[in-house]
């Protein structure tokens, strides 16, 4: 357990390693999609980035389930190409989309353009198709309470942030960042079936710790948007 005092309705689901939580994650997401897929004609999962998930996404992608009939998309993208190391598309290829996994549909943020701006239109058209609410939500944080790419220092964060905003992916202009960014916005991610939150270490918790004494600041710490029941933390020391 976190020994955190969380929020009534969410879940603790954390673990003493961060290899168990990562199997203990990817065994829960692998029954919702193939929860989903019994009901839907396709399911959607929304991963994060970072060096957190590696392990997660490891077991993941050794999962039996029917991927062809998943589509898999990142929550947010650094605006870099493929062959960069900041890139979370070539993470999730090399880590996710593979074994059972490769036969997953995946859907990229990351579009030709200069900037995530002048990439929008085509990362829209990318996302035309993509069935909501989202069905899989895995979401990391940032030590600014920052999660996906909703920075409290974004230019565009009250924006992406606002529940009546008419798209579900813009662009992310943090300068504490040193790449521009692409995110999902609040209401696609707000609305999404089975959200986790996947922490690892103690300064995670410190973080989380401090976003939960004040929930009602979120665009200062835009995690606490999703500190809400129904939420599931998946966090290791
Ligand atoms: O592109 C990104 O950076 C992620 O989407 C971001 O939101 C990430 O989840 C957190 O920054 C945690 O990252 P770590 O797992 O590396 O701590």
């Amino acid at each position: 357990m976190c020994d955190l005092r969380l929020p009534e309705g969410v879940s603790d689901r954390s673990g003493d390693t961060a290899n168990g939580v990562a199997l203990d994650l990817a065994d829960a997401v692998a029954g919702f999609l193939t929860a989903r897929l019994r009901e839907a004609p396709r399911a959607s999962l929304v991963v994060s980035g970072g060096s957190t998930p590696l392990p997660f996404f490891r077991a993941l992608s050794g999962k039996d389930l029917d991927w062809g009939r998943v589509d898999v998309l990142l929550a947010d993208e650094r605006w870099v190409e493929e062959n960069d190391d900041a890139s979370n598309t070539r993470l999730v290829r090399e880590n996710l989309l593979k074994n059972k996994a490769a036969s997953a549909r995946f859907l990229s943020l990351k579009q030709p353009g200069a900037t995530p701006s002048e990439g929008l239109e085509r990362v829209k058209a990318e996302l035309a198709d993509l069935a909501l609410p989202i069905d899989v939500l895995i979401l990391g944080m940032g030590n600014d309470g920052h999660t996906a790419s909703l920075f409290p220092d974004a230019p565009e964060l009250e924006s992406a942030m606002n529940p009546e905003c008419q798209e579900i992916v813009a662009p992310a202009t943090p300068a504490s960042q040193p790449q521009k960014r692409i995110t999902l916005t609040w209401p696609p991610l707000r609305d999404a079936r089975f959200t986790a939150l996947h922490l690892k270490g103690e300064d995670k918790l410190q973080t989380l710790d401090r976003a939960m004494s004040e929930p009602d600041k979120v665009l200062e710490m835009p995690i606490r948007a999703f500190l809400k029941p129904g939420l599931q933390v998946f966090w290791s020391p």
